[in-house]
Formats: structure tokens, sequence, C-alpha cells
């Protein structure tokens, strides 16, 4: 039986996350409850997007907006036919910021494809997490968007993604330290700064630090400094994130374990910062978010 558009409206929301930790370099990641919300009306005619808060003005609103490819996307996985779209995004996760968005909406898109067919099960979260990887590259953001959590992905050598559950103690403080809008960098520039091979002194100390990250994450706050420590991206991309590893090292300095969100230029700590900390940083124009982890992963309601 092939698959319809069987419903008028879908509505998702996909949470914000972080990628890397520190040592999880282009594996560990984690959700939080901060979300971008989507609904979508298949129509007759031509796609039309309204876009309220962080990107407004500036994303496509047409069938080029990420949101619309990967909905497309996600139709034509699984034989669905495709239509006009009347799609509305709200949006909260910074663009360019290290916080996952691209990832976030190339599964919002594949999951209001899910919403919108007659046989929701045919999209299920394991080829909507393989999808979305193909579509934005990063299975470390893909995997805590679609499942929820912190997670750990791997690709085979044929490329194939995969991901699984990693323990974590979800009363975690966590803080997002998200700089002016200035100073957003594309993943895609920050990653031109990393070079093709590293010492292999680093690639075991980070083999080490990422095993104890995964411990501190399930109960041992104790090994959250040691756990975070890094060697293989963050150094080498201090000449594009200036102020944030100045930040980032100020709060190590401090005692607190600070790492760059994924390709920054956000700041994730694995703690919340005493008030005049937070202060001073607000009052250089960083914004202070203290989300809590999420644990669903992308939800259509
Ligand atoms: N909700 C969204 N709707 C449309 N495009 C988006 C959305 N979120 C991200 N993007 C696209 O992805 C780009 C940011 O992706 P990227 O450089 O990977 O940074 P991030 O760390 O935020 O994922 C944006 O400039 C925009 O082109
Ligand atoms: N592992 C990637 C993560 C990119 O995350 P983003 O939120 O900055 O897109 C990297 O470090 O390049």
């Amino acid at each position: 039986m092939s698959v319809r558009l069987s419903q008028e409206r879908a509505a998702v929301r996909v949470p914000a996350t972080t990628a890397n930790m520190g040592p999880g370099f282009d594996s560990f990641g984690m959700a939080f409850r901060f979300y971008d919300e989507v609904t979508v009306r298949p129509v007759v005619g031509s796609t039309h997007v309204k876009v309220v808060g962080v990107g407004e003005g500036q994303v496509p609103t047409d069938d080029s907006n990420l949101v619309v490819r990967a909905l497309r996307a996600g139709l034509d996985a699984v034989g669905a036919p495709q239509a006009g779209f009347e799609m509305s995004c709200f949006n909260r996760i910074p663009h360019g910021g290290g916080m996952g968005s691209s990832a976030s909406a190339a599964v919002a898109g594949l999951m209001l494809a899910r919403g919108l067919i007659s046989e929701p099960e045919a999209l299920g979260d394991e080829l909507v997490f393989r999808l979305a990887t193909e579509f934005e590259g990063h299975p470390d953001n893909v995997a805590p968007a679609v499942f929820g959590g912190a997670t750990v992905a791997w690709t085979d050598m044929d490329g194939t993604p995969h991901a699984a559950p990693m323990p974590v103690d979800a009363s975690l403080p966590v803080s997002l330290l998200v700089p002016p809008e200035s100073t957003r960098l594309s993943t895609e520039e920050a990653r031109k700064v990393l070079p093709s091979a590293v010492p292999r002194a680093d690639a075991l100390f980070n083999t080490a630090r990422a095993a104890v990250l995964m411990l501190a994450l399930a109960g041992r706050p104790d090994l959250l400094m040691a756990g975070t420590e890094d060697r293989l991206h963050q150094q080498y991309r201090r000449r594009v994130l200036p102020d944030s590893m100045a930040v980032m090292d100020s709060l190590r300095d401090q005692g607190y374990p600070a790492v760059i969100s994924g390709a920054g230029p956000t700041v994730l700590v694995l703690a919340r910062l005493e008030q005049g900390t937070r202060l001073a940083l607000e009052r250089h124009g960083w914004s202070v978010l203290e989300p809590a982890i999420d644990l669903e992963g992308a939800y259509l309601s």
C-alpha cells in the first residue's frame, strides 16, 4: 500500500543540542529543554514559510528553507507524494551558535514528514536519525535532537551513522553562555581550522578523557573537570573563537567544567554560574541560558 499524506496538519518541537562536550569530538552530544517549534499544513500551490524569532528575515521562506527540504526528503524516503506547504517556525535556537540549529532544523522537517503521512511507523527514529545525518552531516548533534538525553554517535567505515544513549544524571545543572550575535560562526568555518592529523599523545589523552566524561555524566560530578579536558579541537579553534576560549579558560581556572559547545562560539558549563560571574558576562552582551536536560528528543504533538 502506498504512503499518503493523511493529516491536515503536523506540529513538532525539537530540542537544542550541544556536541563534543570537550573530549567527545564529533561523537558526544546532549539535548536541552530549549526548543524550536514548527507547524505545517500541506496546501495546493507554492510553499510559504513564516519565521518568527531566530532567523526571521534571514532564512529562506520558500522551498529552499532547510526545514522544508528535510520534510521533502522525508516524504521521498517513504515514497509519499509531495505538496506545497504552509509552514510556521517559532525559532529559539541561535544559528551558527554551536547549539545544533541546523541539525534540529533537519530533524524538525523529517519529524513533520512523519506527522503528515498515513504510515508514520515508516519514518521511525532510526531512519530520521540516518536521514538527518545525511542531510546535515553531524550525527553528534542529530542523535540527541532525535533521541533526547546524552548520546554517543559514531560512523561505520561505509559511512552509516549509529547512536546510543549514554546514562546521564538529568539533574546535572547546565549553563549555556551565548555570546553576542556579531561573534556567530558557521560550523563550516570552524571546521576549516582543524588539522587533518593529530599527535598520538593527544588522541590517547582524549580517549581517556571521553571515558571519564561518560562516568561523570552518569553521576560522578567529581570527575567533571577531568572529563571535560580536550586536545583534539578546542585549541585549534582558538583563533576563530578568541572570546569564547578566553571565557572558557577563565571559568576553568575558577573550577567550572567549561567547554566549547559544538563548534562554538557558545560556551557550555556543566554547572550553574555564581551570580557575579553571570552578571559580568551579561554586561559584556552574553546571554546565559540554564535549560534542563531534555530526555525526550523531538516530539510530535
Ligand atoms: N530553523 C532553521 N530554519 C532554516 N534554516 C536553518 C535553521 N536552523 C539553522 N538553519 C541554517 O543552518 C545554518 C547554521 O548552521 P551551522 O553553521 O551548522 O550552525 P549551528 O551550530 O547553529 O548548527 C543557518 O545559518 C541556517 O542557514
Ligand atoms: N562535532 C561538530 C559539532 C558541530 O556542532 P554545531 O552546533 O556547531 O553545528 C564540530 O565540532 O564541528
